[in-house]
């Protein structure tokens, strides 16, 4: 059993700090919002993500988790610190380090004894030896720095985080790394150490190839489309040849979310930092950037003009199972399809309140899918939930006011679009047209 306080309770914060609590250790997750504290001290979790209520109030319950704002009390009762705040994006694509430097100011100042300093942010080469120096500064009490990346993605974060497939640790001492390997242990997981300047990498250059897989595939969606293959076939027939893999070659509207996007910003910002060329990382961003918008191309082309139709939009979060709305594709395409002269209706099973924040064209909210489609002229799908995949699909066709679909997400067969008669328009697929005229303006 350890002792962990874990700096920044977010979606990596509170994950990270619930599950080793759950295998055995004393963690206290603490925060700078002292609101979001409050709530997880009252058991409500402030975020969307399967399982982990369970997971926070059954820990909290056996004395294993607590929350607190009281950032130096918990660095004093812990041998291993754990930084989870945000790197977000600034205005140039480079990684925001303000909150890492500010964590680790803290920490030092709350230093009394040695201790384990672990960065779990995802951060540029070089800065956990920075945050070295900058500890250094301002406590005279030794440490160690280590690098332990995230790779839990969201709405399955639990299980990724509990059946991690590896652990990366590169530390500034071995004595750091046998500590954290050490905790890792009940994960019965591979770990991989290295120098604290390959762990840092590895992060970036894992996120950038799984965006680069998920750009190639769109770029051949498009030639599928302009050629009559079609991408899902080509996609599953890839994958079967082990040296490609087939995850991360799903077609779509281009990838969103909290880290691929920011994440390929800073890996190009490092590039030119350091004199690298970085042109495949600029394709990738590129492809990606226009990928999210080849959907209203497609219902352009359906409804020959948008001004006065009503579309439905189905999803809101950046993906399925969760309420994560950092950089997802409605929060671009909603304002254009208002900006077009729609009116939308949407719909999410779960991101609404946060959507809210995101979007400030006046559209219609609603948690009950058949109400967003009812007389709706097209639905748009932009994420993949099982409430959507599962709909019923002749009471969608008899509430719609046009069987029109465009699908960013590929989540219906050809056939079953054919035989309910809608028209229905995917990513890299032949278009299918239903008997209704659609398109006259
Ligand atoms: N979200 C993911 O799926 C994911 C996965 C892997 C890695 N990461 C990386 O993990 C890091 C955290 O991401 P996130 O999505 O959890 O961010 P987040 O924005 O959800 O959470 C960050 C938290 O840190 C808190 N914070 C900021 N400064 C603080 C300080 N000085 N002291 C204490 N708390 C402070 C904020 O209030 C916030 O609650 C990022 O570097 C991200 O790239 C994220
Ligand atoms: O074949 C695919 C797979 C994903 N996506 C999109 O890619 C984005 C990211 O999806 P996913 O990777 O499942 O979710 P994240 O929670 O963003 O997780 C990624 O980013 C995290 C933060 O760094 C890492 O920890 C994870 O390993 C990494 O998968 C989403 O918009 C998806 O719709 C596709 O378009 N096609």
């Amino acid at each position: 059993m350890r002792r962990l306080a874990v700096i920044g309770t977010g979606y990596v914060g509170l994950v990270t700090g619930s599950c080793f609590a759950d295998i055995g250790n004393q963690v206290i997750c603490c925060d700078i919002d002292a609101s979001k504290i409050e709530k997880l001290n009252q058991g409500i979790i402030p975020i969307y993500e399967p399982g982990l209520q369970e997971m926070v109030v059954n820990n909290q319950a056996e004395g294993r988790l607590a929350f607190t704002t009281n950032i130096a009390e918990a660095v004093k009762q812990s041998d291993i610190i754990y930084i989870a705040v945000g790197t977000p994006m600034s205005p140039h694509g480079e990684a925001d380090l303000t909150y890492i430097y500010a964590a680790a100011k803290s920490i030092a100042e709350a230093m009394q004894d040695y201790k384990i300093i672990v960065i779990k942010s995802t951060v540029p080469v070089g800065t956990g030896r920075s945050v070295q120096m900058l500890i250094a500064e301002h406590t005279p009490h030794p440490f160690d720095m280590v690098s332990n990346p995230e790779f839990l993605r969201e709405g399955s974060a639990l299980k990724d985080c509990m059946s991690m497939e590896r652990a990366v640790i590169g530390a500034t001492h071995s004595r750091a790394a046998d500590a954290i390997e050490e905790l890792h242990a009940p994960f019965r997981t591979l770990v991989y150490r290295t120098s604290l300047e390959s762990a840092e990498m590895i992060k970036y250059a894992a996120n950038a190839f799984l965006a680069t897989k998920i750009s190639f595939i769109n770029e051949i969606a498009n030639l599928c489309e302009e050629t009559g293959a079609n991408v899902a076939e080509v996609s599953t027939g890839m994958g079967l040849d082990s040296r490609i893999g087939s995850q991360f070659l799903q077609a779509g509207i281009g990838y969103g979310g909290s880290c691929f996007p920011k994440d390929t910003e800073a890996l190009r910002f490092i590039c030119s930092k350091s004199g690298v060329s970085s042109r495949l990382i600029n394709a990738v961003i590129e492809t990606n950037a226009k990928q999210r918008y080849v959907v209203l191309n497609k219902l352009q082309h359906a409804l020959g003009n948008m001004q006065g139709r009503t579309i439905a939009v189905l999803g809101l979060a950046f993906k399925p199972n969760t309420d994560d709305m950092r950089y997802a594709p409605s929060v671009d395409l909603i304002p254009e399809l208002v900006a077009r002269g729609a009116h939308v209706k949407a719909y999410d099973p779960i991101a609404l309140d946060e959507a809210k924040k995101w979007i400030q064209e006046d559209i219609l909210y609603t948690q009950d899918m058949y109400e967003a489609v009812a007389d709706a002229d097209a639905c748009l799908i932009l994420t993949e939930w099982d409430q959507v995949k599962s709909m019923d699909l002749a009471r969608l066709y008899s509430l719609m006011r046009q069987a029109v679909i465009v699908d960013g997400r590929n989540c219906f067969s050809l056939d079953e679009m054919s035989s309910h008669g809608f028209y229905y328009s995917s990513i890299g697929r032949a278009v299918v047209h239903s008997q209704l005229e659609v398109g006259i303006g």
